[in-house]
């Protein structure tokens, strides 16, 4: 196991962020967590890479308590992205390079020139999609096992998000690498994603494999009979249910996300048949 989250919480002040969160994630895998705005991703992950402490529960990364030697295996592209704005591509690069003793500069090279990074560039000056993708060059070049994105594809262009989404694909696919991705787009998420976690209101609502929740749960039509089960939610004329039983179809990551965090409370100020 790469990370195994078990009974997580965390307050900030007197508000509860995480609660009772467990999560794992293997080796190999790019597991996604998927939850509204204030869901608590980032939370999460900050407590995975030793940013912020958990009041409750344990987190072990390759199979140990975190400490700072474990740090050159993690590499992180957080919500804030590059925060050194007066250095350019080339300080970043370098300093990326002595913090991680597997650093490929080969790699960020074939990104460098098929992006067209302007390494004498100040970072602060990069557009909002040139910094993002630039980030991800250094946490893919880092040489480390595990890579933590938050919110991965924000900001970039629809050619560019699936060219950034199939390469991590084969990152974690070839290199054996492990990705947890923070994200709310649930459509992209379903191109890459191995095994995934709904987070809402900062708890942890339903994580397996997709292929293991795809075989947990049917859609049913109305009009065709409720098996037995637990009801997750309607999704339009449907219903996702979880079951054991062979009826209606499977359902897709789409709609098990949806149903999930939608849990009935569909808001349709237009039509209130
Ligand atoms: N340092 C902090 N102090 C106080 N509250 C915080 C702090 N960091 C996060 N929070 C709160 O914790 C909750 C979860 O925030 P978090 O950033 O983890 O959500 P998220 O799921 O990543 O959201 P988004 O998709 O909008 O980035 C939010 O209500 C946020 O305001």
């Amino acid at each position: 196991m790469i990370v195994d989250i078990r009974n997580m919480s965390k307050s900030f002040g007197s508000k509860s962020v995480l609660n009772n969160i467990s999560i794992s994630v293997k080796e190999g895998e790019i597991f996604s967590l998927i939850g509204p705005n204030g869901a608590g991703k980032t939370t999460t992950m900050r407590c995975i890479y030793g940013d912020l402490r958990p009041d409750e529960g344990e987190i072990d990364v390759f199979g140990e308590k975190f400490t700072q030697k474990q740090k050159t295996k993690i590499a992180v592209m957080s919500e804030d992205r590059l925060t050194f704005g007066r250095f350019n591509g080339e300080d970043y690069m370098k300093m990326w390079a002595m913090i991680y003793p597997n650093f490929s500069r080969e790699t960020f090279s074939d990104f460098a020139i098929h992006y067209k990074f302007d390494l004498k560039q100040k970072i602060d000056t990069y557009s909002m999609g040139m910094k993002t993708l630039f980030h991800i060059a250094l946490t893919v070049s880092s040489g480390a096992d595990l890579l933590i994105l938050d919110e991965p594809t924000q900001n970039l262009d629809p050619v560019i998000r699936h060219e950034v989404l199939e390469m991590l694909k084969d990152f974690a696919n070839q290199e054996k690498k492990t990705v947890i991705i923070s994200s709310h787009e649930i459509y992209e998420l379903e191109e890459i994603s191995t095994s995934f976690g709904i987070i809402k209101e900062g708890k942890l609502l339903y994580t397996d494999t997709i292929d293991d929740a795809k075989d947990k749960h049917r859609i049913i039509n109305q009009g065709e009979t409720i098996p037995e089960g637990e009801v997750i939610a309607n999704i339009d004329d449907e219903v996702l249910i979880k079951t054991q039983e062979e009826v209606g179809r499977y359902p897709t990551f789409r709609e098990i996300s949806l149903a999930y965090l939608r849990e009935n409370k569909v808001f349709k100020p237009f039509n209130k048949k």
